[in-house]
């Protein structure tokens, strides 16, 4: 996917981030403006996180001078601090990006651009009031995020976590021949909540399992020729609880999707349907969701994201069997990482000079 943004940017980029702030500022300023980008410190930008993938950092250091958060966890007293007077941020963390940030940070600023795909820690409408192009990096973690929902999605239906604990309490009773019997992937119905780069990408990745039909509920419908190339049917939210196998949240979170997943939508899934949520934690009522693994109103669970997070590990979730939770990992592999870090860097530059963003949040 990297390569795909490369690529479409390449004419603007050429090999090196210079390239695009040389140009545009040529196009915006003339002679004084690219002498001063000759000495590659045109603009100020603070990276809020100190475990950034130096590729991000070394893009941007080409052309500004970095400031970065040292603080790990990040110090919100820090990261205010060292905000003030910057003129583009790279929000490496998933810390509240407020009116109070903003403010902190001054009028100069001019480019933001966060870290990952969602950006439900930063008050957009903060960001858009000030008109400062905001940024994030979807698309890069589509892979990474996808395979984790294909190993959620096997681990809670073949009930992985319930085998470990049988083993670690001797309790391994395979002489009985209907012993820990999970969930086929063949011939199933796969629903999504939300079929955007993610979700198609998981369904993707699952047609190699010989499922039946994807089924999908969004507020638009997905091009037709990926309906037909991943033989999905757009379906109203109560036909895809009543008719999925294996039904996989892969929404962002917004005032519409909070709380979505409560104990009505549990009552009307399959009592052997598998639930994967890789979008965010609180469109779960994770409440609701205890209580439909708990009674097996539902058969199971995969949870990359929880609410809150961290999770704490005396968690009412943590002490049943049919749940899979894992720390929201999705996008946590190292190239992702360092392809998402390149994104947000680029965002960074081009919001810097006025042009359009590759990942546009707004
Ligand atoms: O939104 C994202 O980028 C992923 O959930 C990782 O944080």
């Amino acid at each position: 996917m990297l390569s795909r943004f490369i690529g479409v940017s390449a004419t603007i980029f050429s090999s090196r981030s210079g390239s695009i702030l040389s140009r545009s500022l040529y196009k915006s300023g003339g002679r004084n403006h690219t002498q001063t980008m000759s000495t590659g410190k045109a603009f100020k930008v603070l990276i809020t996180h100190p475990e950034v993938p130096q590729e991000g950092i070394d893009l941007l250091k080409e052309n500004c001078e970095i400031i970065q958060v040292q603080s790990l966890p990040v110090n919100r007293a820090e990261l205010l601090q060292k905000i003030r007077g910057v003129d583009g941020i790279f929000w490496g963390g998933h810390e509240a990006l407020n009116a109070e940030a903003l403010d902190a940070a001054g009028p100069q600023l001019k480019s933001i651009s966060t870290m990952s795909a969602g950006i439900d820690y930063v008050d957009v409408a903060e960001v858009k009031k000030r008109k400062i192009p905001l940024g994030h990096t979807p698309t890069v973690l589509n892979t990474a995020v996808a395979d984790l929902a294909v190993g959620l999605l096997i681990a809670a239906g073949r009930r992985f976590h319930e085998g470990r604990k049988k083993i670690e309490t001797n309790n391994w009773e395979n002489y009985h021949l209907n012993w820990m019997l999970g969930q086929d992937i063949r011939d199933s119905t796969v629903g999504f909540y939300g079929f955007g780069g993610i979700g198609q990408a998981i369904a993707k990745r699952l047609s190699g399992f010989d499922i039946d039909q994807v089924l999908y509920t969004t507020r638009r419908r997905v091009d037709k020729e990926i309906e037909k190339e991943l033989n999905a049917k757009k379906v109203d939210f109560d036909t895809l609880l009543a008719q999925s196998d294996f039904v996989v949240i892969a929404s962002p979170l917004t005032a519409a999707t909070q709380g979505v997943f409560n104990a009505t939508a549990f009552n009307k899934m399959k009592e052997t349907a598998v639930l994967v949520n890789i979008g965010r934690g609180k469109i779960v009522n994770q409440d609701d969701l205890y209580e439909a693994l708990k009674s097996n109103k539902i058969f199971s669970a995969g949870l990359d994201v929880t609410d809150p997070e961290p999770l704490s590990a005396k968690d009412k979730l943590l002490s049943l069997d049919n749940v899979v939770v894992l720390p929201h990992i999705g996008s946590a592999t190292k190239r992702t990482r360092a392809e998402m870090a390149t994104i947000a860097a680029h965002n960074v530059l081009r919001g810097l000079v006025g042009e359009p963003m590759l990942s546009p949040a707004y």
